[in-house]
């Protein structure tokens, strides 16, 4: 089984450098798609899983990728399936992302429906509303949805009953193309947005309003592939944060940008955290004691439900009793039980959690249950007496680059065990402090799962829009 085991205790010091965002790089990585010639040259791409699971998903539909050194280049001139693999849709949300660039591009997509952390029910009828709205016809069954559009997508206005991240980024790039402007309201206005937005435009689309409420799309006849710059993860920055305050640690998260981050930065700050932003990162500085707060998940600008299951790990910490309300997902408290194992008192109604702070953790063997789950254990073990084991990998593996590998360089007993029996072939290339060989390694076993359409072959498959 493969496992990271921490011993606790040690206080965290030095300069931790923050990958690209993987909310940011997926939705990018799919409006690749748009471009009909020339290729996208795309930067600081971190090396995830679920970059690797979007890279196949591009491929399966025909585009050629590469990648080098956190850095994709994408070639989408054929696109030459409008069927997105089961296998990889199931294993992550955002590949559902490639729906509104296929419906924008050639008008038809068939797509099952999306997996993900299980963290709630994770609806997807505001993009099917907002597609219909452009006129897309969809069907729904046996877990499959298919969309067409008899003429090209037109510009229309909509409103999400939610402000959806995933929404508004596939309503944005199926208007990319569309005929018309599109007036997105109620959209999300999460950074990721903004930085999407920044690359459609790069692309020779028209997106204006990103990271406020209405958004405006007025659509273009045809798209190219661009450079562009990935934002660094927030999350990650915000992780690392939390690991610096918990161990009463002094770190540099280089790359960090305060921005991005005021709602985690305020409540480290009403917590007795001292911080210091400057242009190239944020320094977090804390002492053995902090202080409760309450915390409550709204979308941005709001406190990030990413951030909730870190934040509840350092309130263990804090003295007194926290109260933190979930308002985003449903069901994001999984975690908690696994606190538990680890001498934490904390109770849950419905979605709110009552921490009771100031209690010694204890090591012990806890499961990551989804992503940041598995963060805010590795969290709460690099405070804990003694020894915790962390299983549940997969899940972490998706979202943050060589965990390990970043906490030990700022001094935490750290290290990741591999067990060969595991080693299922998505999951088998050496991720923790990955050389450059381990890399192109990786690159190959993709491009040797999803073999490359060649030119030629394009030729003759390529599928037209639906209106030519
Ligand atoms: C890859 C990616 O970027 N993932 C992020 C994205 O997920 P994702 O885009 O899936 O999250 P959404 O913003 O869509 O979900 C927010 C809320 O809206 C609801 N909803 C969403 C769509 C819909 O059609 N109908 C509906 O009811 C969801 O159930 C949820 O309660 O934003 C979440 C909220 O910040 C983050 O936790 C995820 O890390
Ligand atoms: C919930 C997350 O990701 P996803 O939406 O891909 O499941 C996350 O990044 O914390």
């Amino acid at each position: 089984m493969t496992k990271i085991i921490v011993r606790g205790g040690q206080r965290l010091k030095g300069t931790v450098r923050v990958s690209g965002a993987k909310n940011a790089v997926l939705p990018i990585l799919a409006a690749s798609l748009l471009a009909t010639e020339g290729d996208s040259v795309i930067h600081d791409v971190p090396l995830l899983d679920d970059v690797m699971t979007i890279q196949k998903v591009l491929a399966s539909l025909g585009a050629q990728l590469s990648y080098n050194n956190e850095t994709m280049r994408i070639t989408a001139q054929a696109i030459t399936s409008f069927e997105a693999p089961y296998e990889l849709i199931r294993k992550m949300r955002a590949s559902f992302l490639v729906m509104g660039p296929l419906l924008g591009r050639i008008g038809k997509v068939r797509i099952s429906l999306p997996g993900g952390c299980a963290i709630g029910t994770r609806p997807i009828d505001q993009h099917l509303k907002g597609f219909e709205a452009m006129g897309a016809e969809i069907t729904l069954g046996h877990g499959f949805i298919e969309a067409s559009a008899k003429n090209r997508l037109k510009g229309a206005k909509i409103y999400l009953d939610v402000a959806s991240v995933g929404a508004t980024e596939n309503i944005m790039m199926a208007a990319a193309l569309a005929d018309g402007t599109t007036i997105l309201e109620n959209a999300a206005k999460e950074p990721e947005i903004v930085d999407l937005a920044n690359y459609i435009n790069a692309m020779g689309g028209k997106v204006r309003g990103a990271g406020t409420g209405v958004i405006r799309i007025e659509g273009v006849d045809h798209m190219y592939g661009a450079v562009h710059n990935v934002i660094p993860d927030r999350v990650e920055a915000g992780t690392y944060m939390i690991a610096a305050a918990i161990t009463g640690g002094d770190v540099f998260v280089e790359g960090a940008i305060a921005d991005h981050l005021t709602p985690v930065i305020s409540k480290l700050q009403e917590m007795g955290v001292e911080i210091t932003e400057s242009d190239n990162g944020i320094r977090v500085q804390a002492g053995p004691v902090l202080k409760s707060v309450d915390v409550k998940t709204l979308p941005h600008p709001g406190f990030p439900t990413d951030m909730q299951s870190q934040m509840m790990a350092l309130l263990l910490v804090s003295e007194g009793t926290s109260v933190v309300t979930e308002t985003v997902f449903e069901n994001r408290f999984m975690h908690v039980d696994e606190f538990q194992k680890m001498n934490a008192q904390i109770k849950v109604d419905g979605r709110t959690a009552i921490v009771s702070g100031g209690l010694p953790l204890t090591g012990a063997k806890v499961c990551a249950t989804d992503l940041r789950a598995g963060a805010a254990l590795i969290c709460a073990a690099l405070r804990a007496d003694g020894e915790t084991e962390v299983t549940g990998l997969h899940h972490v593996d998706r979202g943050y680059v060589d965990i390990t590998g970043k906490l030990a360089s700022l001094g935490a007993d750290i290290y990741r065990v591999e067990m060969e029996e595991e080693h299922a072939p998505e999951a088998s290339f050496a991720r923790e402090a990955a050389p450059a060989v381990a890399v192109s390694a990786v690159v190959s076993e993709v491009e040797a799962a999803v073999p490359f359409k060649r030119e030629k072959e394009v030729a003759v498959l390529k599928i037209q829009p639906t209106w030519a």
